[in-house]
């Protein structure tokens, strides 16, 4: 016999406490209030457990955000895996994270493989990708803004948690880079999505097409993660106090450099799939500018930086055209992956938080490279707050130096334009990531302000 479904105003109690407690859920702190059930769905119906497809729209301080959230029913929690129940201990039935449902994950690759619609989910495959047999998937359990099953050994579906009408720009920017043969990101396999035009999907307009929900893509098992790997070169510097940088066994400079390189070439990937055009330097500033009026109003740390950051925006509003063209947005050494062979980027979604339309426009390339010299920065400094040590303090620049260094020449050895010749442009892209991170570490980890505050300061004295 089935398993009946929990009656929706029970539901969206037991979801009003789990949501927030959710590591995807991006309102930590912030008031959850209006949570409503927009969409549900069965997705799997067996004896022994009922799964549902369900998007919730909530309102997050007062902005609303809609979340994409499986979730399973049953009689009792499978296995001894961890499965974040919804219900209380002791309850009868049990709802909990559907992801973590091993039948309904099951039933996920099959749908993919045989390409279905179900309800008003449609399966999608690209051409002659390979699926692993019908398998369970596991959950990678890091720090995440959306959930990724991993199926087999070489197969991984991201399932976007906060989900907007449209394209996801992580599909469609892997779509484009696959048309190129790019070396330096996993390869697509497919995707879920929803019916475009689909009131009670959210979207009323079918212009705007289906709304991704998840993406299939090649899994790079055993690949490094490049902010691991970089903080460990740093923490054996720091140890060896008789070695220079380039004598440590860890030393990084190659990597960067070839990082460098890769990053270069999704650019010229992405410009050639995606097209390339310019953006008046006014126009580009706008949101810098706006960035920043927000910052000081919420850090008044930032007040007596103000004017000055005002004019290295003001430089780039009055040079003139930018060449532009798609980027990935939201670029740091956590978005990178080495494997055996090369440097991959991850995660083209873009800032999860910003509407699609404005992900989707064209940008200078010069935003991802300032978000890799932020990252080299963080990677040598952030054990270093609070530490009064000269000599360590010393021994972090030099390798942030060298590495920022190793990194522009990579990328200069496959793009037509040195990262170090871009001055103004690219100052005022490290400028603006900088003060975004000031307010993301006031908000998240208070206790590393001082890097992104320290990177302030010495952007601008610098000028
Ligand atoms: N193709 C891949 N192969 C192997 N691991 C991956 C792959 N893509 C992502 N990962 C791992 O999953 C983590 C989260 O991926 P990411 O795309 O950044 O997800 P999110 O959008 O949830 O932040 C990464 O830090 C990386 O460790
Ligand atoms: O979760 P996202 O990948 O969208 O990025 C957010 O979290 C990042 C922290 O994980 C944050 O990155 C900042 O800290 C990193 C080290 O932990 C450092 O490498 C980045 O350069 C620095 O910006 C990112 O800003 C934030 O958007």
């Amino acid at each position: 016999m089935s398993i009946p479904p929990v009656e929706d105003g029970t539901l969206t109690r037991l979801l009003t406490d789990w949501l927030p407690a959710q590591r995807w859920f991006s309102g930590k702190g912030l008031a959850l209030t209006g949570v409503r059930i927009a969409r549900r769905e069965v997705f799997l119906d067996d004896p022994d457990v009922l799964v549902e497809h369900l998007l919730v729209d909530v309102l997050v301080d007062g902005r609303p955000q809609r979340y994409q959230v499986p979730i399973a029913t049953a009689a009792e929690l499978p296995g001894d895996r961890r499965t974040f129940p919804l219900t209380p201990e002791g309850a009868s039935p049990v709802v909990y994270d559907g992801l973590r449902d091993p039948r309904g994950t099951e039933s996920l690759l099959r749908h993919l493989a045989g390409q279905d619609e179900v309800g008003g989910l449609r399966f999608r495959l690209v051409p002659g990708a390979t699926l692993p047999e019908p398998t369970r998937g596991r959950l990678l359990e890091g720090e995440q803004s959306n959930s990724s099953l991993v199926f087999g050994d070489d197969l991984m579906v991201k399932v976007f948690r906060l989900v907007q009408p449209g394209l996801n720009p992580d599909v469609e920017l892997h779509a484009a880079l696959a048309g190129r043969e790019c070396p330096a990101v996993a390869s697509l396999r497919g995707w879920i999505e929803l019916d475009g035009g689909d009131t009670d999907g959210g979207n009323t307009d079918d212009a705007i097409g289906p709304t991704t929900l998840a993406m299939a893509q090649e899994f790079l098992a055993g690949a490094a993660d490049g902010w691991a790997m970089a903080t460990a070169s740093v923490r054996d510097l720091f140890a060896e106090a008789d070695l220079l940088a380039d004598e440590v066994g860890t030393d990084f400079a190659d990597e960067s450099r070839r990082l460098g390189a890769a990053v270069a070439r999704v650019h010229s990937d992405l410009a050639a799939a995606t097209g390339s055009t310019t953006r008046d330097g006014a126009e580009l500033v706008t949101a810098m500018r706006a960035r920043l009026d927000a910052a000081v109003a919420e850090v008044p740390g930032l007040s007596g930086f103000a004017d000055a950051a005002r004019a290295v925006f003001d430089e780039v509003a009055d040079s003139g055209p930018v060449p532009v063209h798609r980027v990935h947005g939201d670029l740091h050494l956590g978005q990178t992956l080495r494997t055996p062979d090369h440097w991959i980027i991850i995660d083209f979604e873009g800032e999860p938080s910003a509407p699609l339309a404005e992900r989707r426009v064209p940008d200078s390339p010069a935003r991802d490279v300032a978000g890799i010299l932020r990252s080299l920065d963080y990677a040598a400094q952030h054990t270093l707050v609070g530490v009064d040590d000269r000599q360590l303090r010393f021994r972090a620049r030099e390798w942030r130096d060298r590495n920022v260094d190793a990194f522009c020449t990579g990328y200069a050895e496959v793009s037509a334009s040195d990262p170090r010749e871009t001055g103004a442009l690219l100052r005022a892209y490290t400028l603006d990531k900088a003060l975004y991170e000031v307010v993301y570490e006031t908000r998240n980890r208070p206790g590393w302000v001082a890097v992104p505050m320290g990177a302030v300061e010495r952007i601008l004295a610098a000028g």
